[in-house]
């Protein structure tokens, strides 16, 4: 199996990564951190405890990580992720007692601890986390399989008119890890908007019929409202299960191999993940971005994964 650390924002996409993670039998999940993002630190921390609780995670340490970007001020989404981060369904008190290592520790820890090129780095929300573990042990950078984070867009922003939320709440950390030498595959907006939580696919999700898949039916319902009203879609795109997919098996997201870097100077294009498509990408190129989705074997991939996980309560 993959050996993966899934650091993120719970966030309703958050949470259905978190459980094809823990549901998938190609995925062993080393830790699960948290960070800053569509939420403070202690609601996203919290819901991730509850999720842990609710999929039956046991022996995974979950931690938390930094309270806010390394620069630039605090900016969360409650517009799409309500107040708690997690809005819609009752949330659980959580079973899971919290690693009492910072998640940058804990990120650090887990990539020293297994072999060199075994274990891959899944964010699914800003990136502080991961810059700060790149500069507090440079060591990780060469140790890591490869980066596959949900991120960015090469022709699509949602938090402005060219750049994605992960990415523009800490660009600065984005250009950190955008620019070590470890292979980044950026899971950006124009693969994720293909993930649309359409209601036949709500309908599969509801007819598993176990409490996990009640409570993504729950999540997702608050998401396509929030959706609609926020950004006028018809369907919520479910983005950062899109990371953890690819983890599973590259060939549901088609990549392409392009220089991607991270603009941190301008007043209109902050934060923009700006990849360069006008030549053949040169040899020592790290960074890929994902075009196509195949939809129909990804929405296979989280039914199966709830499936797997049944009734854990
Ligand atoms: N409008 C909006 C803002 C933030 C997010 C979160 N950020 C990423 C998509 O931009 C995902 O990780 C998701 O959790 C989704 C929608
Ligand atoms: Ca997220």
């Amino acid at each position: 199996p993959r050996k993966i650390i899934l650091d993120c924002d719970p966030g309703h996409d958050d949470a259905v990564a978190l459980l094809l993670a823990h549901g998938n039998p190609n995925i062993e999940l080393l830790a699960v951190t948290t960070v800053v993002g569509n939420q403070t630190l202690e609601k996203v921390t919290r819901n991730a405890l509850a999720v842990g609780t609710i999929a039956g995670i046991t022996g995974v340490p979950f931690a938390a990580g930094c309270p806010r970007p390394l620069v630039r001020s605090i900016e969360t989404a409650p517009d799409i992720h309500g107040e708690s981060g997690m809005d819609g369904p009752a949330l659980p008190e959580s079973t899971i007692e919290l690693d009492p290592r910072h998640a940058v520790d804990l990120i650090i820890d887990t990539v020293m601890a297994h072999e060199p090129g075994t274990v891959t780095l899944v964010p699914t929300a800003g990136l502080t986390n991961i810059a700060m573990a790149a500069r507090k042990e440079p060591r990780i950078v060469e140790r890591v399989k490869e980066v596959v984070l949900m991120g960015g867009g090469y022709h699509v922003g949602n938090w402005s008119a060219v750049a994605e939320f992960n990415i523009i709440i800490d660009p600065e950390a984005a250009h950190i890890v955008f620019n070590e030498k470890w292979p980044v595959v950026m899971v950006g907006l124009d693969l994720t908007h293909q993930a649309l939580a359409t209601p036949d696919v709500v309908e599969k999700i509801a007819a598993i019929g176990t409490t996990p898949a009640r409570f993504v039916t729950e999540l997702m319902d608050f998401f396509a409202h929030t959706y609609k009203d926020a950004q006028g879609f018809d369907y919520p795109p479910v983005h950062d299960p899109c990371a953890v997919a690819y983890v599973i098996d590259p060939s549901i997201v088609s990549t392409r191999k392009v220089p991607v870097n991270i603009e941190l100077q301008g007043s209109l294009t902050l934060g923009m993940t700006v990849a360069d498509f006008r030549a053949p990408a040169p040899n020592d190129c790290h960074t890929s971005v994902a075009v196509d989705l195949d939809h129909a074997r990804f929405w296979d991939l989280v039914t199966d994964a709830l499936v797997r996980i049944g009734e854990p309560g």
